[in-house]
C-alpha cells in the first residue's frame, strides 16, 4: 500500500505523520511503527504519528514510540498536526481533546489539566508525587505528573552532569512505574528558566520533549521554583509553557516540516503484530 508521509519536527525531536484522513484505512502495528521509526533500514523518526478521521475534531491522532509502543500523548507532534492541519485545529487524542493555533513561527497548544494522584500517574503504590521518598544514585525524590502521559521529574544542580543515557533507562523499566515513564531531569537557572534533558519511555533521549516540558514546568510551578509562564530550554531549543492549578497547560513553540514523500508501507513490517 502506497501511502504519502510527512517528515516533521519540533525542536529537533522528529516525525514521520501519515495523514490517512482520506486515503484507505492504514493498519499500524507495532511492528510496522518499529520498521518505520528504525533510522538505519527505516524511514526514521521518534513517533511515527497517524492521522485519522475523527467524528468530534479536526483529525484523531494516534502517537507510536519508536519501540512499538502506541502511547497517549506528544507534545512536540501535536505542535506539528496543528501547523499541516493549516496552523488552526482541534485533534483527538487518547489523553482528550488538544486544540491548537499558529502565530507567525510558533504555534500553542492546550493539553489539559495535569494531574499529581499517584494513581493518576501512575505509581505500582502510593506516595507524595512532590517529593517521592525514592532514588537512583544521586537522582532523589522526584515530582511526578501525568500531562496526557507519564513523567517523573529530578531538579539537579546541573542537568547536564547526570548520565541520563545509563540512569534513564533503568528509571524508564523500574516496577514502581507500571507503565513505564518519561525521565526528565531538570535544572532551575531562575524564576523564569529551566534547563532540561530527557530520556522518553519508548525512544530514548531526545533533542526534546513537550511534554516532557510541561510537566517539568507545572512541577516547578506546583513547588514554587518558577512562575508562570516560564521558558524551558530543551538541547533542541526552548518552549515557553504557561499553567495555573485548576487550568490548562499551553505549550508555545515552534513546528518545522521537512519534507513530504511516498513509501509502500508492505515493506514495513506487512503482516507483523505485536
Ligand atoms: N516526544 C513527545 C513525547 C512522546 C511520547 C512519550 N515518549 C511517551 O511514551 O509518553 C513530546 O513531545 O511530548
Amino acid at each position: 500500500m502506497q501511502v504519502r508521509f510527512h517528515k516533521m519536527h519540533g525542536l529537533g525531536n522528529d516525525f514521520v505523520v501519515i495523514d490517512a484522513r482520506v486515503t484507505a484505512p492504514v493498519e499500524m502495528t507495532a511492528a510496522r511503527a518499529r520498521a518505520l521509526a528504525d533510522r538505519k533500514t527505516g524511514v526514521g523518526c521518534d513517533q511515527l504519528i497517524l492521522l485519522e478521521p475523527s467524528a468530534v475534531a479536526d483529525a484523531r491522532m494516534r502517537i507510536f514510540n519508536a519501540d512499538g509502543s502506541e502511547v497517549e500523548a506528544c507534545g512536540n507532534a501535536t505542535r506539528c498536526v496543528v501547523s499541516l492541519l493549516g496552523g488552526s485545529a482541534r485533534i483527538e487524542t487518547v489523553a482528550g481533546l488538544l486544540e491548537g493555533r499558529s502565530a507567525g513561527d510558533q504555534v500553542s497548544v492546550e493539553l489539559g489539566e495535569p494531574r499529581f494522584d499517584w494513581d493518576a500517574i501512575p505509581l505500582a503504590y502510593a506516595m507524595d508525587t512532590r517529593a517521592m521518598p525514592v532514588a537512583w544514585e544521586d537522582l532523589e525524590a522526584p515530582m511526578a505528573a501525568n500531562v496526557g502521559n507519564p513523567h517523573v521529574v529530578f531538579f539537579v544542580p546541573e542537568t547536564d552532569a547526570v548520565a541520563l543515557d545509563r540512569l534513564g533507562p533503568q528509571i524508564e523499566t523500574d516496577p514502581l512505574f507500571p507503565a513505564r515513564i518519561n525521565v526528565n531531569v531538570a535544572t532551575v537557572d531562575d524564576r523564569a528558566n529551566i534547563r532540561l534533558r530527557v530520556w522518553e519511555r519508548g525512544v530514548g533521549l531526545t533533542d526534546a520533549c513537550g511534554t516532557g516540558a510541561c510537566a517539568t514546568a507545572v512541577s516547578a510551578i506546583r513547588a514554587g521554583l518558577v512562575d508562570s509562564p516560564v521558558r524551558v530550554t530543551l538541547p533542541g531549543g526552548p518552549l515557553t509553557i504557561d499553567w495555573a492549578p485548576g487550568r490548562p497547560i499551553i505549550m508555545t513553540g515552534p513546528a518545522t516540516h521537512v519534507f513530504t514523500a511516498e513509501t509502500d508501507l508492505s515493506a514495513f513490517g506487512a503482516d507483523a503484530r505485536g
